[in-house]
């Protein structure tokens, strides 16, 4: 069987990647919440207590679910792979090559592997490694900043760093520093682990592209046709070098329809306030979807050279792409601007399907939850009051690996 297949948003999930929160969480400060993009410090145990909750809710209806850090240290099994991927983590989290990155090396490669990757996720504290002998300015002088290596508190956002289409992936160039590192674990991953790494994967954009794009604003709509948010976090420029590769590469699919939402952090990805949760319906949020769908949007049509077409309603563009008649846009919170304000804040609008017409939601957005329900659609909810602090729900916090191709 093929290890990855992702040819829809919609289509029976049977295989998801996750990341329960960890130690990471713990290394949070107010003085590096924000340059670490979290509003405040979850509560670890409620945080992983939820986590729990969302990862059954997902095995309940025979999803196999798989954790990051477990797959990471099943790919970590000779002494050359360890080193190797230590060596290129130290180097991408910019450690000056002197005593102390020789010292941090050699702390590292003494754990275990499972250890191993917990502590680069977790961070590496100065005051764990014995201290030692500074040579060099930079190293006098930058005493009282804390990490070795920083932690990477966003890696529970399984959904940004990487993205299945079709049979393939884009391995992503991240937008902030604060996540940059998180896609070398899928990279390796995939390279490495021995699920995927016999198969002949193919790569639709690689994490060292100059310009960043991120998952949460890939969405697969459909065999043919693909969605990407242009946002905070996703350049122009990457969506249509996705797109050239995707059609060269006989991926299958045919037009990327690049949508534009507003470069702020509450819409940060187009999964934000856009996901699809039946063949013909969706949620949508008011700031930047009115009743009738205006938006700023433009399809690539495979060809050569590629044909770019302007649209300027979601709707009608979501119509034609898809071949629907109708199309149904769920607004988050539903028409109350107070409700729909605070339940895109708490990620309303960001639904995981795991099944035509039904999906996971945070059952705080109890307004759009309810509305959803409405429209035919199954809900299952999951609590989230420490894991929405880092300002993602459920899609953002799933990487679907494999889903069953739609009839
Ligand atoms: N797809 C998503 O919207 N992911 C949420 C990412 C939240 C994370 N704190 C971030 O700022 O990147």
């Amino acid at each position: 069987m093929k290890p990855i297949n992702i040819h829809s948003e919609i289509g029976e999930l049977t295989s998801v990647l996750v990341h329960r929160p960890g130690n990471e969480i713990e290394n949070l400060t107010p003085e590096s919440m924000e340059q670490l993009l979290f509003d405040d410090i979850p509560y670890l145990p409620a945080m992983q207590k939820e986590h729990d909750v969302f990862a059954a809710a997902l095995q309940e209806r025979g999803i196999e679910v798989l954790y990051l850090d477990k797959l990471m240290a099943e790919s970590l099994q000779s002494e050359e792979a360890r080193s190797d991927f230590v060596e290129k983590m130290m180097r991408e989290s910019r450690l000056p090559a002197d005593g102390s990155s020789k010292a941090l090396k050699e702390y590292l490669l003494s754990k275990n592997s499972p250890d191993l990757v917990d502590c680069m996720i977790s961070g590496v504290l100065k005051e764990e490694l014995p201290e030692q002998k500074k040579q060099h300015l930079y190293e006098m002088m930058a005493r009282h900043y804390p990490f070795y290596l920083d932690p990477m508190p966003n890696l529970y956002f399984t959904r940004d760093p990487a993205a299945v289409i079709g049979e393939g992936i884009s391995i992503n160039p991240m937008s902030q520093p604060a996540r940059r590192r998180e896609s070398m674990f899928i990279e390796h991953i995939i390279h490495r682990h021995p699920r995927f790494s016999g198969v002949d994967i193919p790569l639709w954009i690689d994490r060292l592209y100059d310009f960043p794009i991120e998952g949460g604003d890939e969405l697969v709509l459909s065999k043919t046709v693909l969605a990407v948010g242009v946002s905070e976090r996703t350049s122009a420029r990457a969506v249509e070098q996705i797109a050239e590769n995707l059609f060269k590469q006989r991926s299958g699919i045919e037009k990327v329809v690049a949508v534009e939402i507003p470069k702020k952090r509450s819409s940060m990805h187009l999964d934000t306030v856009f996901t699809m949760v039946d063949y013909d319906q969706f949620t949508t949020h008011a700031q930047v979807v009115d009743k009738d769908g205006k938006m700023n949007i433009f399809i690539l049509e495979k060809g050569d050279p590629i044909r770019i077409y302007r649209r300027e309603n979601l709707k009608e563009t979501l119509k034609e792409v898809l071949g629907l008649a109708e199309v149904n846009l769920i607004p988050c919170g539903g028409e109350d601007k107070i409700a729909s304000a605070r339940e895109q804040w708490n990620d309303g609008s960001n639904t995981l399907a795991i099944a035509p017409g039904s999906v996971v939601t945070y059952e705080r957005n109890y307004v759009s939850n309810e509305l959803l329900r409405d429209n035919g659609i199954e809900v299952i909810e999951v609590p989230s009051s420490e894991l929405v602090r880092g300002r993602g729900g459920p899609r953002c916090m799933s990487m679907p690996l494999y889903r069953k191709d739609l009839k």
